[in-house]
């Protein structure tokens, strides 16, 4: 008879949301994000569960534990002595997990330089060459954040309930709409100078804003990468 195949569920525990995928024999046979207050009562049969998480979350943990017992791998820092990947940090423990996972997942697409940029409440860009040396990276505000600052740090920047989030980067005509455009310009703008100074790097672009900077970019999303990282440790540490 053959072997049934190893059933994973991958959960991406960020600081806004978590987001987890049900996978086996590399196909996602479920998936799903949530805010924290509304996580599933329910977690899904598994024979492993890896939690890679940037946000503490002990609640999280210890129904996971109850739930999946020694099934569960809780990720909250990049794993020590992990021989495919060689840090640039002096103190490695101190790289979020997410940003070390997205270089593994874009590993997974092909040899080469990778530039990766995910797109949640930070955005991070990060560098790793072809023989899989972190280079460094940025860390900014993402989309969120960074209007949420200057509504919480200025008098009259605020979002008035009568006006509509646009979507476009043509100049806004009113507070809303200038602070959308100018927030989405100053992403794109920065990943494009990194991209320019980066031309032999190949851009991934992942996270919750992932789509609409990917397209400004014109290249793929690339919305799976922190669980194609965790797929990728899981085949050979877990
Ligand atoms: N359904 C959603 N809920 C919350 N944020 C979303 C959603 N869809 C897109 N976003 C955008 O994605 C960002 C969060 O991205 P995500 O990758 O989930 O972040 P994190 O991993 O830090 O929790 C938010 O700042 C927001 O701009
Ligand atoms: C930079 C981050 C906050 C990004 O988290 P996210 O936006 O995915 O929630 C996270 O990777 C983190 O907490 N990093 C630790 C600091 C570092 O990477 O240097
Ligand atoms: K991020």
């Amino acid at each position: 008879m053959p072997e049934k195949s190893v059933s994973v569920l991958l959960i991406d525990a960020g600081n806004t949301r978590c987001k987890w995928q049900l996978r086996a024999a590399g196909q996602i046979l479920e998936e799903g994000s949530a805010a924290y207050a509304a996580l599933p009562a329910d977690w899904p049969e598994a024979d492993r569960v890896v939690v890679a998480c940037v946000a503490g979350q002990p609640d999280l943990q210890d129904r996971l534990r109850q739930r999946y017992g020694e099934r569960l791998y809780w990720l909250s820092e990049p794993l020590a002595g992990y021989p495919h990947f060689h840090h640039c940090y002096p103190q490695p423990q101190r790289l979020g997990v997410d940003r070390w996972l997205a270089m593994l997942g874009a590993r997974t697409h092909g040899s080469g330089n990778v530039l990766v940029v995910d797109a949640g409440t930070a955005l991070t860009i990060d560098l790793m060459n072809a023989a899989n040396q972190h280079e460094g990276g940025f860390i900014v505000p993402g989309l969120e954040l960074a209007q949420q600052a200057l509504f919480n740090n200025t008098a009259r920047v605020r979002p008035f309930v009568d006006e509509q989030v646009q979507t476009a980067l043509v100049p806004g005509r009113d507070t809303l709409s200038c602070v959308s455009a100018g927030v989405q310009r100053q992403l794109q703008a920065l990943v494009m100078s990194v991209v320019q100074d980066y031309p032999d790097y190949r851009l991934f672009i992942s996270g919750g804003d992932g789509h609409w900077l990917a397209q400004r970019l014109a290249v793929p999303p690339s919305p799976h990468l922190i669980f194609e990282g965790m797929e990728s440790l899981c085949a050979g540490y877990f």
